[in-house]
């Protein structure tokens, strides 16, 4: 995963700066584009390189239609034979993308993407390049385009490479969700709408100069493909969200490099009651494997025995109630503590919670405990900058309704609401870090840093999708706050390592491989 992510926005302002500084020309930027986006098309298919072929081109109203023209020239200039077909009026297009269109039209004609012309094709393309909407796309997709891309898709893209320029069309850079069509007309309710996005069913998607946040949230890794970025001469650009990686802080790496087991901290896990222990001993696992110098169960007393028969280098201690743990909290080398997982609903585990919170420790939140906070009133009265949140969807939405509402209701208009400003929003409510869960992991403080951890493309682990895998993630994130890193440290940290872990293991995976593949994880990162 690419280190820069920019909005639109921050696109757009990079490329005008570019512009405005005289470096560079939109034309010479959308040449680049063209040509750029070629040569990885070319590189990712050698047989496409090998031998001209027949491309159709479906360009659009704005500068993604522009770099179509480009391609489109591009390729016949290398032998291909190609037809365009264009979404809008040549008239009302933007300034460089004109220029391209009317140099192509020197090369080619330009059909009319939603009229009969798309009919008839005497043969299925060897390459079809998505060109209609780029980062500009600003609101519902017209029904007539939709029913057009789905016709066309339907008919010709079976065994053709389908290429998106920037993004697939009609899905948001910001949100990577599909922004709707229109409804069909009357006469035609009983043909479903599908977004171009996902009509085409894209092999590759070539992104200019860097990804877009949108390429790794929501729909997109699923409407992508493979994910490329082209190289079109900028340098970096202003993003304010970091894709998560593994932060040493204070310690030299996480493999230890000196000091005594008190040096790097004591994690705390509580457990549930007898026959629920077992998501606890899960995370206590996590938190050890991840170097947290002690960690301890603890457990109510019907649990001792069950607790005890499982563990070993994990230490165990019995906690019957809310003042038992204030008692064990005394002890100010325990500096961190996992509360949530297996825990239940019982009025016990909301005591303990709240025991927990008033001891000001660092305490990863996980689980039942967001259930119970999410009953009640002001679920985040006793809440601290010590916290970590770590909700999926369901618990984001019990405690975070209204949010999760704007979130989930489908954008009608750009740039849409994302899974990066839902956590944002949540963490600044909140007061501390929240982790929101998924394929699709956004980690946010309540300073309004945030950061994406995203298990897709190249990194996809779709195996983490497994019973008590966030109980594990919920302890490795407790022993690095044990071992003194910040809350967004931690939850970033972790949930690359959780990754990096589960695609060590590969398919086959359970929780209770995730700790058992950590040492592997970071020995790699010491070569
Ligand atoms: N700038 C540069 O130098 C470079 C830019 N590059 C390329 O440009 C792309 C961004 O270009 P862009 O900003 O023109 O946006 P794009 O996505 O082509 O479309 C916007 C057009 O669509 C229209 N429109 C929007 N929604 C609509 C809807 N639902 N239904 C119908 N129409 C709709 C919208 O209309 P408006 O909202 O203005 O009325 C506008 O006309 C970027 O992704 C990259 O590929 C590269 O060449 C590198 C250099
Ligand atoms: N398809 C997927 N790809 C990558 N990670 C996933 C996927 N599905 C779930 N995960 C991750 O697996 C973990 C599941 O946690 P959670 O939903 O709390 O389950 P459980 O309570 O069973 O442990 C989270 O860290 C989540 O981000
Ligand atoms: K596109």
């Amino acid at each position: 995963m690419d280190n820069l992510l920019l909005t639109a926005a921050q696109m757009r302002a990079l490329e005008q700066a570019a512009i405005d500084s005289g470096v560079v020309t939109g034309l010479e930027l959308m040449e680049r584009a063209g040509t750029g986006a070629v040569d990885a098309i070319l590189d990712e298919w050698p047989d496409l390189a090998a031998a001209p072929g027949r491309a159709v081109v479906l360009c659009g109203p704005g500068n993604n239609g522009g770099d179509g023209f480009v391609v489109a020239r591009v390729l016949v200039g290398r032998g291909w034979d190609v037809e365009v077909f264009l979404y809008g009026d040549a008239e009302k297009l933007p300034p460089d993308a004109r220029v391209n269109y009317e140099r192509w039209r020197e090369v080619g004609e330009v059909q009319t993407l939603t009229g009969r012309d798309m009919d008839g094709r005497g043969y299925v393309p060897d390459l079809t390049i998505d060109a209609i909407f780029g980062t500009g796309l600003s609101r519902t997709l017209s029904w007539e385009l939709c029913d057009a891309v789905k016709q066309y898709a339907w008919t010709f893209t079976q065994g053709t490479r389908v290429v998106a320029l920037d993004i697939p069309s009609g899905l948001s850079a910001e949100s990577g969700r599909r922004i709707p069509c229109a409804d069909p007309p009357e006469d035609r309710l009983a043909f479903p709408t599908v977004s171009p996005a996902a009509a085409l069913a894209i092999d590759l998607t070539l992104a200019f100069h860097a990804p877009k946040i949108g390429h790794y949230l929501g729909d997109a890794p699923a409407d992508c493909g493979r994910l490329r970025v082209v190289d079109i001469g900028l340098n970096g650009g202003a993003t304010d969200v970091e894709t998560a990686r593994l932060v040493c802080g204070p310690f030299e790496g996480v493999a230890k490099a000196s000091g005594h087991k008190y040096d790097h901290g004591h994690a705390i896990v509580l457990t549930g009651g007898m026959g629920l222990t077992g998501a606890a001993r899960l995370a206590a696992r996590g938190a050890l494997r991840i170097g947290a110098g002690l960690v301890t169960c603890v457990a109510p007393g019907p649990a001792m025995m069950e607790c005890a028969v499982q563990l070993t280098a994990v230490m165990l201690r019995r906690c019957d109630d809310a003042a038992a743990l204030a008692d064990l909290l005394e002890d100010d080398r325990i500096n961190a503590l996992c509360l949530g997982p297996g825990m239940g609903l019982s009025d016990r585990a909301g005591d303990l919670i709240d025991a927990a919170l008033s001891a000001r420790r660092h305490i990863a939140l996980d689980a039942d405990a967001l259930t119970i906070l999410a009953e009640r009133d002001d679920p985040f009265a006793m809440l601290h900058h010590d916290c970590v949140l770590t909700p999926h969807g369901g618990e984001f939405a019990s405690l975070f309704p209204d949010i999760a509402e704007r979130l989930n209701v489908p954008a009608m208009e750009g740039p849409a609401y994302s899974k990066v400003d839902a956590t944002r929003d949540a963490a600044d409510r909140a007061g501390c870090t929240v982790l929101f869960k998924g394929m699709d992991t956004v980690i946010a403080d309540e300073k309004g840093n945030a950061r994406i951890n995203a298990a897709v493309y190249d990194r996809a682990a779709p195996w983490l999708a497994t019973a008590g895998a966030g109980d594990v993630l919920a302890g490795i994130i407790a022993g690095l706050l044990a071992r003194g890193l910040s809350p967004l440290d931690a939850a970033s940290s972790a949930a690359w390592l959780h990754v990096e872990a589960a695609r060590a293991f590969g398919p086959g995976l359970i929780a209770e491989d995730l700790p058992e593949m950590l040492p592997q994880v970071l020995a790699a990162l010491e070569r």
